[in-house]
């Protein structure tokens, strides 16, 4: 059984299609504060209601904290920042996920819908399990040597 599909817009179409696509957005931000003032309104939104957004916030900030506190050279805290940061960022975009997913189906089954939120789970255990490899790596040794060196 042969499906219908649509055909891709011919390349030469393509950046008035996208210029015309902003035209479906209720609002635009107006100028670089105002999408500051956006992105922090996700930020604080998360954080209300993602209780796995609040507990890898206090994570990273002990990492970090800790990676600092314990003097690590430069380049290892910025690794603890990197990893931090892609976990919050990968939690802040499975929240939009699960939003789009919810605009979409509401309260519907739908395998597609599994899919997409599994799968955004997924991306975020996974840089959580390397992010907590990294800073185990760099931050046991010190830590372990601190404590013997105080007992
Ligand atoms: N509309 C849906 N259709 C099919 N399965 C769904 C649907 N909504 C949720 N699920 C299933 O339920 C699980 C939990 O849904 P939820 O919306 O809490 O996402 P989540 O990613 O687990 O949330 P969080 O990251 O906050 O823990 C999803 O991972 C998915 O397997």
């Amino acid at each position: 059984m042969s499906q219908k599909v649509s055909p891709p817009p011919s390349p030469n179409r393509l950046p008035t299609l996208v210029t015309n696509e902003r035209e479906f957005s209720w609002q635009v931000a107006a100028n670089l504060f105002v999408s500051f003032k956006y992105a922090w309104a996700g930020i604080s939104y998360s954080f209300q209601t993602q209780r796995n957004f609040r507990i890898h916030v206090s994570v990273c900030a002990l990492a970090i904290g800790l990676s600092v506190f314990l003097q690590l050279q430069a380049v290892e805290i910025a690794v603890i920042g990197i990893t931090s940061g892609l976990v919050l960022a990968l939690e802040l975009l499975n929240t939009a996920i699960e939003s789009l997913v919810d605009l979409t189906v509401k309260q519907t089954y739908h395998d597609l819908a599994k899919i997409a939120k599994d799968c955004a789970a997924g991306a975020v255990l996974i840089s959580a399990l390397v992010a907590l490899l990294v800073a185990a790596i760099l931050l046991l040794p010190p830590l372990v040597a601190l404590i013997i060196s105080a007992l």
